[in-house]
């Protein structure tokens, strides 16, 4: 397990990482260069320690963070019943990989958090003949995932249920699907046993569907959350979950999520007003709908209604339509709305590879900016919007804050509760109070900041210290932004 802790100013040397960093198109990679080199940045951290952060970010991205975060179904059990059934629960599933108990944390900022170390990366070496499986189904057996059989692209000829395989992941999506031989960029992502023939995978009439490869000897291991105590624990990035404490809604209160789906957001905002007011969800694709819906279902949160419509469209001028009729919604309608952007999705770990272009990658602004829009319409005076993103660019973060507030002067930037991540990065010309109040999850670790702190380790999980084993799961995160405004 590497552990070497860099000084300032030094280069991430590559022996350090696993995997190579995340591959980008040329275009991408000087455009997100650019944003981490700006004027502002340098003139903060100076030439040296903003290009070393660019660079470590880059490895931190094809890495998975160091910890899986589940949120936990207080509104249904204590947070300590849960954590007791949890690790009844991996017990017996991680038996073979692991002795005795994987180590459960709460966390002591956020109330229905319980992290899981990953524990990685482990020794494992590939000796057996190739699976390779596309880059998503790649990055989901990087977070515990078995291999699903519609993410396998090619298998060694012969290959039966039985097999002992080595699976890798096409990082630059260069492989064909059926082949049998694969000479392309992969990496080793862990041992596993094939729990289907070649044919089964491949000549079938039907959709394949099911485990494909169960994995025995992950690279980076995760407990499999497919299907663990449905109603009691929910799947989520730790930036997600602050998201729902940050927006503050209140039992009795009527809530918009403008981008709902599968529902992360919308079911942690309905827990945490227990089940009483009303949470709207809207959902612009149909096939996603069902998703919010079986999540608040299965969480037991009636107070959810989801809707399939296209929220830059949610604003009617029909004042005699009621609130209660479902979108579109009249003008001051919602006590706290939440603006969980699309976005470019750069922060999402582990992530080899991107194979967007810079149109793609640079065309989420305006779209943010309409739904902007229709966010601050539909709020009531006095009430909360909190916008967020799982980007790391400035476009979708600090520069949508700066146009916000020169756009709406009703808008005031607020402070976040909890607050765990880092604050605004300079570049989009915010003041140093204004971007204080951001909060930007960055996998990134500041050098030479003012706490002094000693840095985390790049990969594996730090010791057993329960406030070091915190720093390090709120430093480690996927990449993400959440800014908190009030209406006035
Ligand atoms: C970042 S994801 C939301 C994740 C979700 N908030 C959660 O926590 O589970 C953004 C979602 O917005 C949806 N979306 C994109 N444009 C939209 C629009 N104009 N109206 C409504 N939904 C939209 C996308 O289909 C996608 O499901």
């Amino acid at each position: 397990m590497a552990r070497l802790i860099l000084g300032p100013g030094q280069h991430v040397p590559e022996e350090m990482f696993v995997f190579p960093k995340i591959t980008l198109r040329p275009d991408v990679h000087q455009y997100l260069r650019n944003v981490f080199q700006n004027k502002e940045l340098v003139a903060a951290v100076g030439q040296v320690e903003a290009e070393r952060r660019f660079e470590e970010l880059l490895y931190r991205l094809s890495h998975p963070p160091s910890f899986t975060c589940v949120r936990a179904s207080t509104h249904l059990a204590p947070l300590n019943t849960i954590r007791e059934r949890l690790l009844e629960e991996l017990r017996e599933q991680m038996s073979c990989h692991y002795p005795g108990d994987i180590p459960i944390l709460s966390h002591t900022h956020v109330p229905d958090v319980l992290l899981l170390p990953v524990i990685g990366p482990r020794p494992a070496l590939p000796q057996n003949p190739e699976v390779i499986v596309g880059a998503l189904c790649g990055n989901a057996v990087l977070r515990g995932a078995h291999v699903f059989a519609p993410g396998i692209l090619s298998t060694p000829k012969y290959m039966k249920a039985g097999d002992l395989v080595s699976v890798f992941s096409d990082i630059e999506g260069k492989c064909t699907r059926g082949s049998k031989d694969f000479q392309g960029k992969k990496v080793f992502l862990g041992n596993g046993i094939a729990k289907m023939g070649r044919s089964d995978i491949f000549c079938s009439d039907e959709p394949v569907k099911g485990v494909g490869v169960r994995m025995v000897e992950p690279v980076y291991l995760s407990p499999s959350f497919d299907n663990l105590l449905p109603s009691l624990v929910f799947l989520q990035n730790l930036p997600s979950v602050v998201v729902g404490h940050v927006l503050g809604s209140q039992p009795g209160e009527r809530v918009l999520d403008m981008c709902a789906a599968p529902g992360g957001k919308t079911s942690h905002i309905a827990a945490l007003m227990k089940g009483q007011g009303e949470v709207i969800a809207l959902e612009k694709i149909r096939s996603k709908v069902e998703r919010i819906r079986q999540n608040a279902q299965a969480l037991q949160l009636d107070c959810i209604k989801a809707y399939c419509f296209n929220s830059i469209q949610a604003v009617c001028s029909d004042h005699a339509q009621k609130p209660d009729e479902g979108p579109p919604f009249p003008a001051e309608s919602f006590d706290r709305v939440l603006l969980d952007a699309p976005c470019s999705g750069l922060g999402q770990r582990p992530n080899m590879g991107c194979s967007w272009s810079l149109r793609e990658i640079t065309s989420y602004q305006p779209l943010q900016r309409k739904l902007f829009h229709t966010a601050v319409q539909l709020l009531k005076k006095g009430g909360v919007l909190v916008y967020s993103t799982c980007t790391v660019t400035l476009a979708e973060n600090e520069e949508q804050v700066a146009w916000a507030l020169d756009t709406f002067p009703c808008l005031s930037l607020q402070p976040q509760e909890p607050h765990i991540g880092g604050e605004g990065m300079p570049g989009a010309g915010l003041s140093p109070e204004q971007l204080r109040l951001l909060q930007r999850f960055s996998p990134v670790q500041e050098r030479g900041g003012a706490t002094g702190a000693p840095a985390v380790p790049l990969t594996g999980v730090a010791g057993g210290d329960p406030a070091r084993l915190l720093q390090q799961a709120n430093a480690d995160t996927i990449g993400f932004f959440i800014a908190k405004f009030l209406k006035t």
